[in-house]
């Protein structure tokens, strides 16, 4: 999409959300103080999240093997992508997928990928304490892999970080995590101070699924509570939030008003993330709005991999192949290598018997083999 095109289009959005704020009752969450931990800059930088090692292959029914994860990781980390959410810390039970997390972290830490860029940074779901311990049990045993002196002499040691996942609706967090909202952020509360607190303070990812629809309560999911969700997460000292559409189902209008409702109540773009689903197709469209709005943090799977296991129906997130050809066209900068990412995007998809759902990564492919 062209520059113009964008602006032009980012207009008519503008206009639309003045017509929604004036119909909108104001938020309930007052403008607090900004919480931002790092300083991302407003600049033509973005920072891309690969997921698709977790949220890609969460909800893939046959087994995949714990060396095709490793490998998928491994050829990720080479494409210039530096951040990568590798594995779950949560029941197996649940998502037997992600039962071999414990080996992919200890993998990772025994040894490190040769990455194109560095240094890598390796993010872990745990939603509740056992979660949080079973990491840390592996964390652990590679002390040396934290020791502060050994950062200075080799970049490449990679960081660890945890994530924690909420919900902007009840029911969601009922499938999703067996519990209430709220009883979800005060177990939250302890997972992010015990992070904090051990030697290696974690950095800490704060999910909030369903934030434009929801698989159970439908469309209408209110921002405020959305807000309100975020801002507790926020004030537990997560580092950063990824907002969830984890059903595809947002679109450009409410988008805007979602991240001008989370404006009002003090939260800045920086300590934002985009998490956008592909059902609908409008992944890159609500990526644009985002963009335009300030946000620089978003999350992608390569091939288009996933779909969570709590959101019948819903398919994978944005894929990294689309959001790079995307970015680059409207000259934002992402580190990452199109081909080397497509040529990924081909191999999982082989590996794990799906059709590579990057319209990208398959144009790509196909530009290459018309030139040989
Ligand atoms: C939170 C619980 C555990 C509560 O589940 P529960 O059943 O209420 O938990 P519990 O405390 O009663 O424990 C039940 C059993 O699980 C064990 N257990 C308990 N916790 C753990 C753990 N961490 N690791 C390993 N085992 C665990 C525990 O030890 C016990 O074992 P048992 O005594 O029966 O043998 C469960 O609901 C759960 O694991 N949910 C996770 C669901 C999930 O992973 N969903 C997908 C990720 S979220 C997502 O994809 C959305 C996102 C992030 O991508 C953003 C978006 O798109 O929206």
């Amino acid at each position: 999409m062209a520059r113009t095109a964008l602006l032009s289009t980012s207009r008519r959005f503008a206009q639309a959300a003045a017509a929604l704020r004036t119909t909108r009752i104001t938020t309930t969450t007052k403008p607090m103080r900004s919480y931002a931990t790092s300083s991302e800059t407003l600049n033509n930088h973005v920072k891309l999240v690969e997921v698709g090692p977790r949220d890609g292959l969460q909800n893939e029914k046959t087994v995949i093997p714990l060396q095709t994860k490793i490998e998928l990781i491994e050829r990720l980390a080479k494409t210039g992508l530096s951040w990568i959410e590798a594995g779950s810390f949560v029941s197996p039970k649940w998502v037997p997928q992600m039962d071999n997390s414990p080996e992919i972290l200890s993998h990772l830490l025994t040894s490190p990928p040769p990455s194109a860029a560095s240094p890598l940074t390796f993010s872990f779901l745990a939603p509740n304490t056992k979660g949080l311990n079973n990491c840390l049990a592996v964390l652990e045993k590679h002390p040396n892999s934290f020791a502060k002196e050994l950062e200075g002499e080799n970049k490449k040691l990679p960081h660890i970080e945890i994530a924690v996942f909420a919900a902007a609706t009840e029911s969601f967090s009922q499938k999703n995590l067996n519990t209430s909202i709220s009883a979800s952020l005060e177990n939250f509360r302890g997972v992010i101070s015990s992070a904090k607190e051990t030697p290696y303070s974690l950095r800490v990812r704060g999910y909030i699924s369903v934030v434009l629809g929801c698989p159970f309560e439908g469309y209408d999911v209110n921002p405020h509570q959305v807000a309100e969700v975020a801002t507790a997460l926020l004030e537990m000292g997560v580092d950063e939030i990824s907002l969830g559409d984890t059903t595809g189902m947002g679109t450009a209008p409410r988008t805007k008003e979602l991240l001008n409702c989370l404006r009002s109540a003090g939260i800045r773009n920086e300590d934002l993330a985009m998490h956008f689903h592909d059902t609908f197709g409008q992944a890159l469209v609500n990526t644009a709005v985002a963009l335009e709005h300030g946000v620089r943090t978003f999350d992608c799977s390569v091939a288009g991999l996933g779909g969570c296991p709590y959101s019948p129906g819903a398919t994978g997130n944005v894929a990294t192949e689309d959001m790079v050809y995307f970015m680059e066209s409207l000259g934002m900068d992402t580190g990452v290598d199109l081909d080397k990412v497509a040529d990924v995007g081909e191999w999982v998809s082989k590996e794990i018997g799906r059709q590579n759902a990057s319209s990208v990564g398959r144009a790509v492919l196909g530009a290459r083999k018309r030139k040989m």
